[in-house]
């Protein structure tokens, strides 16, 4: 599948959470010794509309913010990297913006703190949902994070039909983070719902056993079912194993993780999907996306952030030229 660059006034616009990442400045740490975090704009969809705003595409986003420093921090620092935030409301019960504490203990061993209850991304309403923007762009981005809970689920739910009326594509990010999910069977139901929706569906494999609802999947299980609704193209993705690549018409792609000397893990699958989408844009084949996306990824795994992090067009294609797969 090939996404049209320019075809639309946005190629892109994201749905879901921009949060705020406070990352352990201290490695190798535990975070009951971590002193100083640094400050970021983080959050799955919020990565990657910077992600592909960096790669020059043109992007939006629809979310919701805290009415206070960090929601206009995350909206100043959004604009700034190129993202239309037109359509980012801030919210007026006095809810605040979602932190999330990294802890960097080793670089195969990170964990996310966070601080979530009662977020403002998650009172995202219907009404707060433009169609007449949503109809301006060549893909809606959806974040599974955002389907976790009411109303933040209707108002994604009714940005994909709005999507589906207009002839806008749907990127389905799956995105689990256990949080704010009341149950496995809800988790299960709201992915299965906007998956089979879905033009794009990318996730790891343990993502898509959520989906499934099981344990140990076998990703020829996932995509034949899968394959039977709208889905043309499932990214399936194995951690520093690599990924994979499934098209509709029975083609199937392999791309390894590139070598990188990896400072943290979290913000992989965000630079992942940016490079993903960029190179769908740029009239790359399947095979050279994944590449694309590897690639991204293994830069973003090697610094200190994910959004301050994603990676230029040419920082990837000097990692592919250097390190040919
Ligand atoms: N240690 C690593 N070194 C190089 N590349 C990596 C490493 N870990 C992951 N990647 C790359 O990042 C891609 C996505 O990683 P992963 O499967 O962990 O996604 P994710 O769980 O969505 O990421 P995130 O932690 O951001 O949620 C992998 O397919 C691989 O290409
Ligand atoms: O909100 C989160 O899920 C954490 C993010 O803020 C963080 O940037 C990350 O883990 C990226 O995937």
């Amino acid at each position: 599948m090939r996404l049209k660059k320019g075809n639309k006034k946005m190629d892109i616009i994201a749905i879901g959470r921009a949060c705020i990442d406070l990352n352990a400045v201290e490695y190798n740490r535990p975070m009951e010794e971590t002193m100083t975090f640094q400050k970021y704009v983080g959050g799955s969809p919020a990565n990657i509309a910077i992600g592909t705003s960096n790669l020059g595409l043109n992007v939006g986003f629809i979310g919701k913010v805290s009415d206070d420093q960090h929601g206009r921090f995350i909206a100043t620092y959004m604009a700034g990297k190129g993202v239309d935030t037109s359509k980012m409301v801030a919210d007026q019960e006095g809810r605040k913006s979602g932190l999330a504490f990294t802890e960097i203990k080793s670089p195969s061993e990170c964990s996310i703190l966070m601080y979530r209850d009662n977020v403002a991304d998650l009172y995202l309403t219907p009404q707060e949902v433009d169609e007449k923007y949503i109809r301006e762009a060549e893909v809606l981005l959806v974040s599974g994070t955002a389907l976790a809970q009411s109303p933040s689920r209707e108002a994604v739910l009714t940005a994909v039909a709005y999507a589906k009326a207009n002839d806008v594509k749907v990127i389905f990010e799956i995105d689990y983070r256990p949080y704010t999910w009341k149950s496995e069977e809800e988790v299960s139901t709201y992915y299965t719902l906007v998956a089979q929706k879905a033009d794009i569906v990318i996730g790891t494999r343990d993502e898509f056993d959520m989906l499934e609802g099981k344990e140990g999947g076998d990703n020829q299980d996932t995509v034949k079912e899968l394959f039977k609704y709208e889905p043309e193209i499932i990214v399936i993705k194995h951690g520093v194993e690599g990924s994979f690549a499934y098209s509709k018409e029975g083609k199937e792609y392999k791309a390894n993780a590139y070598k990188t000397e990896v400072l943290k893990t979290f913000g992989a699958g965000d630079a992942y999907a940016s490079a993903f989408l960029y190179a769908l844009f740029n009239e790359k084949d399947v095979e050279t996306a994944l590449k694309y996306a590897s690639a991204a990824a293994a830069i973003v795994v090697s610094k200190h952030s994910s959004s301050e992090a994603m990676p230029t067009v040419s920082e990837i294609e000097e990692l592919i030229n250097n390190q040919s797969q």
